[in-house]
């Protein structure tokens, strides 16, 4: 349903040239939850803003439900705008209208007026449970209201796509899971495509089907969001999953001992295996780092150890036999 084929994006400045996207190739199905992080300056903001060309590519070809948008003539693509919505991180509400006035805004663009709007903003507001503020502004509202503001005029025009750019990126962490929450939900309920672009990888994890990791206008890895997270390819996708986590202590581990990343996933996170597997082939192992979370709703584990003082490769055989993903990290000195 959103196709980027070799988008293409520069800028020039008294600087000189900059390529902003270099031949980015995206596809993104309906219904999904698309993540694209990166690092300041990657180019997810462009990226963002070509989907519903805010910023017009140098080159490539945008598809948005079969048409490619550079085709488009204004009126058209005006209209097929409408069926894009889009939050941002600073909510850009017009502050001098109330809430209700915000929501039917773009309805009023689309000539639509008298009870049907009305009707709509209602609605709209009592699902994003706005009610009672409708007739309030929006220096009134706490961020996570304005944001909720934002996201009940993105779906005024009952858009198939939301474009959200970094819109939990000015909220604190309470309300960024209430925000992530409702993207969730509006996702299932309306079965609504969203594209996000964030730096915050946590966010990435809660809500993301897919991932893109983008570096320097090029994307460096995509792929289910679990499989990036638990077996990263790229040193750009490590090195953000590493920030904020402590990396293990190799010089920890017991000497000679067989150094092992163990990866559970689904129900297996919560069996004993480890244990199981090392009492059945008599080894023991010590654990140097460990995390067990959730990607998307689905638990996962992942698991250092060092396995000593017996057929660590029995040890190995079983694990793998039982589903856990065993990756080898060589002998502890
Ligand atoms: N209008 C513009 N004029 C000139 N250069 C631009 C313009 N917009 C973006 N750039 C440059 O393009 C590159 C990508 O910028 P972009 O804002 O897309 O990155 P980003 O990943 O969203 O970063 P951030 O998280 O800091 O917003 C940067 O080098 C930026 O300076």
């Amino acid at each position: 349903m959103i196709r980027l084929e070799g988008v293409t994006k520069r800028f020039k400045s008294a600087a000189g040239e900059r390529v902003a996207l270099d031949a980015i190739d995206l596809s993104v199905k309906p219904g999904q939850v698309f993540g694209v992080v990166g690092r300041s300056g990657a180019g997810k903001s462009t990226l963002i803003r070509t989907i519903n060309l805010l910023e017009r590519p140098d080159a490539g070809r945008v598809v948005v439900d079969g048409q490619n948008m550079m085709d488009l003539a204004p009126a058209e693509l005006r209209a097929a705008r409408r069926r894009i919505g889009m939050i941002f991180q600073h909510f850009n509400l017009l502050n001098a209208k109330t809430i209700a006035e915000n929501v039917a805004f773009p309805l009023r663009l689309e000539g639509r007026s008298g009870p049907e709007v009305d009707r709509r903003v209602a609605d709209l507001l009592e699902r994003l449970g706005l009610a009672e503020h409708a007739r309030k502004h929006p220096s009134q509202l706490s961020g996570g209201q304005k944001q909720r503001v934002g996201i009940a005029r993105a779906l005024a025009c009952e858009p198939h796509v939301l474009l959200c750019d970094e819109a939990t990126s000015a909220l604190d962490p309470e309300t960024t899971d209430e925000i992530l929450t409702l993207l969730d939900q509006l996702n299932r309920d309306l079965n609504l495509t969203v594209v996000l672009i964030t730096h915050q990888m946590e966010v990435v994890r809660r809500v993301c089907d897919r991932v893109a990791v983008l570096k320097d206008g090029r994307v460096v890895e995509e792929g289910a969001t679990a499989d990036v997270f638990l077996h990263p390819q790229h040193a750009a996708t490590r090195a953000m999953l590493a920030e904020g986590e402590e990396a293990f202590d190799a010089s920890l581990a017991p000497a000679g001992g067989r150094l092992a990343r163990l990866t559970f996933r689904g129900s297996s996170t919560y069996e004993p295996e480890l244990s199981r597997v090392a009492r059945s082939v008599g080894v023991d192992y010590s654990i140097l780092s460990g995390r067990i979370s959730r990607i998307r709703g689905e638990p996962y584990g992942q698991l250092v150890v060092a396995f000593t003082g017996g057929d660590a490769e029995a040890a190995v055989s079983q694990l793998t036999a039982r589903g856990v993903r065993v990756e080898g990290l060589g002998e502890a000195a």
